[in-house]
């Protein structure tokens, strides 16, 4: 087990170790961890806490959109992992997306996730998984107690997503991208253990 920010102590793991009685999980790419997929983080811990079981993140790596080549990564995966364990999550399992892992189909997902015994499962509107991108949102429902938040946008109403914070970037607009991410004072705030991240490589070797 690694140990996280501070006191909290986060383990690491890659997809099918983990087994768990109960849990509350959430799942995506989350590419530069922003303000959208902070409120997921918050809301996932916030329902484990209640319901007194572990809060597990479930990401891939590299992002989907990365590997498929449509896009470019916002950061390294150390760097996500550093961003999401300053929510002090219980878990954080590391799927590697590669040629085998898309493959599986929604219905491989489902079973996998099975294994954690979500209690529940929060993920935004447009959430997709599965070869293909065949399941949805309401597929997760279907088998799981499903929290579906609605998107968080921007004061002009714009949806925030690691594509928007990408096309600003890419536009010279760092300041404005910087502002979806909404990152830096919370990174400032919480120095980096990083032996919570070497732990990550032992376990993937
Ligand atoms: C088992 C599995 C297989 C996937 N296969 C594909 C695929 O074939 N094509 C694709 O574009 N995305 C695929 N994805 C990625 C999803 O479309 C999606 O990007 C991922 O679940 C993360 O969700 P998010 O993009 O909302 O963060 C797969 C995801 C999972 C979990
Ligand atoms: N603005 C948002 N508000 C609420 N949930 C969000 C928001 N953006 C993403 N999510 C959710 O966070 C999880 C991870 O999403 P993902 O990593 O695909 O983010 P994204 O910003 O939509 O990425 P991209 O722009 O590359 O498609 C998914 O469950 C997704 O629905």
């Amino acid at each position: 087990m690694g140990k996280g920010f501070g006191s909290t102590a986060v383990a690491f793991h890659r997809d099918g170790e983990l087994a768990l009685t109960a849990s509350v999980v959430t799942i995506g790419a989350f590419d530069g961890v922003h303000r959208g997929h902070q409120e997921l983080l918050r809301q996932t811990i916030a329902a484990a806490q209640r319901r007194c079981v572990p809060a597990v993140v479930y990401t891939f790596d590299p992002p989907p959109k990365v590997y498929f080549g449509q896009a470019e990564a916002l950061t390294s995966l150390d760097e996500k992992l550093e961003r999401i364990a300053t929510f002090a999550p219980d878990h954080v399992i590391v799927a590697d997306f590669n040629q085998v892992y898309i493959r599986r189909t929604a219905a491989d997902f489902l079973a996998e996730l099975q294994l954690l015994h979500p209690r529940e499962v929060i993920v935004g509107e447009d959430f997709r998984f599965g070869s293909c991108k065949g399941g949805t949102a309401q597929l997760l429902r279907q088998h799981f107690n499903t929290r579906i938040l609605p998107q968080v946008r921007c004061g002009n109403g714009e949806i925030v997503s690691s594509s928007r914070i990408r096309s600003l970037r890419r536009s010279g607009l760092a300041a404005a991208a910087s502002a979806l991410e909404n990152w830096r004072d919370i990174v400032t705030a919480s120095p980096v253990n990083r032996s919570s991240l070497a732990q990550l490589e032992v376990i993937n070797q």
